[in-house]
């Protein structure tokens, strides 16, 4: 969209999206059989009578079946809408019936399904029951009635998409659909989310209206043992972390392993089964899994590696040492004298005269006994720490469980901190030298696993975020998962304001600290994303200076987290955050601010992904609230650099730093870099891909388990 004007939101189109064969195998037919006990279906048919005051509230709100099927279909998805239509009144004449039953006659339709889907009825046939079964429980457990937008949304989740909703639009309560769907076949579905925090709320919010249907639920936490683990995945659904099923999937498979070598070498003196430790595997399979978050989970995440490791070092100390030596002589080496940085990889590389410092410098005992090569490496690694990883932006130093301050990443994508994550390569233990706490010398590896092939294992895949639109063709093609776009729920009010770019973060600041005061006399409240959590503190020092009240919510303060969100829509409330507001934060509107035109948002820089501004932007006119936003811009922004070279963004800054006034002209430029970082991004997990396929080939046809015999 051009900058210049003001524009209601038109979001960029995903692909078309049936030219890919969904992934899961239960595509729905085109002639489903009407279903016994219930009304013959009629396609036309209206919603069924509300019963109630509170569910002709959920009707008022409810989009009538026509709005949903016609944006649905400008969509390209007239193949399929067909069938959506024939299944949304299959759905809504089965829940006139429903409505007039009891509590009890619920829970009995509930185990008759569960009786014909273990026989092997198809979960298509039962689909129309299943889902107005799970709507009834929903109004009567927790009064939330799914609009038709969530039974299609749920469909469509069913069917194997990645379902994009709106932040507001009520993912939590779409998600029960599918999974109960699918837990009817007694193999378990799975939810992951892309923290514990949310893996409890969301699972604890929505049991009831499982319990109503005679559904248990478990959960797992990280700190959970062995046996609460095994009892949780013994649950019809389960909610977890990505993370946690990842861990549990080779916990297990190496338990499996320990045990059948056990059993291998007890066969041979008569004995049977496995006695030994008496541990026993937690998963009972990988059947469905519903990914929240799922363009976090699937494409940001997908190359963290799970690692699980194996047995210390022992040259530990000598590892050690190195790192210290390295870290405490990284600032002695200047650039091209003693080494050079790749302008594309960015990768430091010593120079002939760089090394010969290396070998000349002073060095403890156990040092000097490692290798040359060795120690070129450990001093790369050391100048590239001390020169890019900055503390409170791309890390924090926070006191560890064990008493011992350690190093936490702050997530680029989500603002928060990377509980338990590491970066490889040495770069993690290098930062913990560069900050002088305890290095973790890193462990062999017993078993790994990356978050993509963990997702690929599973036979029926789905997954549903605020933005997927703009990673809709890496979805498909990685994980076969057609994005749909499910439209909201009333038509959506959100403005964009034109782009404004500065010369300096200086004065790009200090229009931003303008605009603020401006809004903030008319009573709106004001949400203002940061990259990093040093700028998010720059900005609130600003702010306190004009005197202007305001919250900052960044990773530093994770614990009120959920007051300051819960503050945000309020009248005249100013929030600056890290894009730890982006995702799983939902910011009501109090009394009267919708009327004063509701939340502005303003963006302080481009992410590397568009999908994280999207992600910030969609904190404003959540469920047809009115809203506007704002980005800014400036020519010393981050995004140059990564985008267009180190050349062309500090010609930039030259020129950035020589004008006074606003260059709002420029922003194509900053879109375009944006644009050249997300295909650099996309090249690399591609390669990523083609080389984890290419070793799991291998390993397979000389009979190594590609999880287990890892190299390092
Ligand atoms: N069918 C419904 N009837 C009534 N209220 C609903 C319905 N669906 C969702 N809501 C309400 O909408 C709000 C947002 O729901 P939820 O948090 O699941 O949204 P979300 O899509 O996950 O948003 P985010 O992108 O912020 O995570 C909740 O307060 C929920 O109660």
């Amino acid at each position: 969209m051009s900058a210049g004007k003001t524009n209601s939101e038109t979001p960029s189109q995903p692909e078309p999206l049936d030219s890919a064969p969904p992934r899961s195998g239960e595509l729905i037919d085109a002639d489903v059989p009407a279903i016994a006990g219930a009304p013959a279906p009629n396609p036309t048919a209206p919603d069924p009578p509300a019963a109630n005051s509170d569910d002709q509230a959920n009707k008022r709100r409810s989009n009538d079946t026509g709005r949903t099927l016609s944006i649905l279909s400008r969509q390209g998805f007239r193949p399929k809408l067909f069938r959506w239509k024939r299944q949304l009144a299959q759905v809504n004449a089965f829940e006139s019936v429903l409505m007039k039953e009891p509590d009890t006659d619920l829970r009995k339709r509930s185990l008759a399904i569960r009786y014909r889907a273990m026989a092997g009825e198809k979960l298509t046939a039962i689909l129309p029951e299943a889902y107005a079964l799970v709507r009834e429980a929903g109004r009567r457990a927790l009064a939330m009635r799914h609009y038709d937008v969530q039974i299609i949304g749920g469909i469509a989740l069913f069917e194997g998409h990645v379902a994009e909703m709106q932040t507001g639009e009520g993912k939590t309560l779409t998600a029960t659909l599918p999974l109960y769907l699918h837990s009817l076949t007694g193999k378990g579905a799975h939810l992951a989310t892309v923290n514990d925090y949310l893996a409890k709320r969301d699972a604890e919010w929505m049991e009831p209206l499982f319990a109503m249907l005679g559904v248990d639920v478990g959960i797992i936490q990280t700190p959970d043992d062995q046996t609460s683990r095994r009892k949780s995945y013994s649950a019809a659904i389960t909610y977890g972390t990505a993370k946690e099923f990842g861990f549990d999937f080779l916990r297990d498979r190496l338990l499996l392993r320990a045990q059948n070598r056990l059993q291998t070498e007890m066969l041979g003196d008569g004995g049977g089964g496995f006695g030994g430790s008496g541990d026993e595997i937690v998963m009972r399979g990988m059947h469905f899994c519903l990914v929240d978050e799922a363009d976090s989970i699937l494409i940001d995440e997908a190359r963290t590696p799970l690692i699980i490791g194996s047995i210390e070092d022992n040259v530990r100390d000598q590892i050690v040492q190195t790192y210290r030596w390295a870290s405490d002589t990284a600032t002695q080496y200047e650039q091209e004298e003693h080494f050079t940085i790749h302008p594309d990889t960015k990768q430091i590389e010593l120079t002939s005269r760089g090394r010969q410092k290396v070998r000349a410098l002073p060095k403890p005992d156990l040092v000097r006994t490692m290798g040359l090569v060795d120690l070129y490496e450990y001093t790369e690694r050391a100048i590239k720490v001390h020169r890019e990883f900055i503390l409170d932006r791309q890390y924090v130093v926070r006191p560890g469980d064990k008493g011992v301050d350690e190093i936490v990443i702050v997530d680029e994508f989500t603002g928060r901190l990377a509980e338990g994550r590491k970066w490889r390569d040495g770069i993690h233990q290098a930062i913990e030298s560069k900050e002088n706490i305890e290095i973790s010398v890193p462990t062999g590896q017993a078993a790994r696993i990356t978050v993509q092939d963990l997702f690929l294992r599973y036979p029926h895949l789905a997954g549903m975020t605020g933005t997927a639109a703009t990673s809709a063709s890496e979805l498909r093609r990685i994980y076969r998962t057609p994005v749909l776009r499910v439209p909201t729920n009333k038509p959506p009010q959100r403005k964009r304001m034109p782009d404004r770019v500065f010369g300096t973060m200086e004065r790009k600041f200090e229009a931003i600290v303008k605009e603020i005061q401006e809004i903030h006399d008319t009573g709106r409240p004001i949400l203002i994303g940061t990259r990093s959590i040093d700028k998010s503190e720059l900005l609130s020092r600003k702010l306190d200076d004009l005197g202007i009240a305001h919250k900052v919510l960044n990773a530093n303060n994770v614990a009120q987290e959920a007051e300051i969100v819960a503050d945000a829509g309020g009248h005249g409330r100013v929030t600056v955050a890290t894009n730890m507001a982006g995702r799983g934060t939902d910011i009501k509107l109090s009394d009267g601010v919708e009327r004063l035109g509701g939340m502005h948002v303003i963006c302080t820089e481009l992410h590397d992904a568009a999908r994280i501004d999207r992600q910030l932007i969609g904190r404003c006119g959540r469920q047809g609230d009115s809203g506007s936003y704002r980005q800014y811009l400036s020519l010393d922004d981050d995004i140059l650099k990564t985008g267009l070279g180190i050349k062309k963004s500090d010609q930039l800054k030259d020129q950035g730093a020589a004008t006074a006034g606003s260059v709002d002209r420029l922003a194509r430029l900053f879109r375009k870099a944006q644009r050249k970082v997300e295909r650099k991004h996309f090249r690399d997990r591609m390669v990523l891909m083609h080389h984890e396929k290419e070793r799991k080939k291998m390993q397979r046809e000389i009979g190594q388990d590609p999880y287990l015999d890892t190299p390092d």
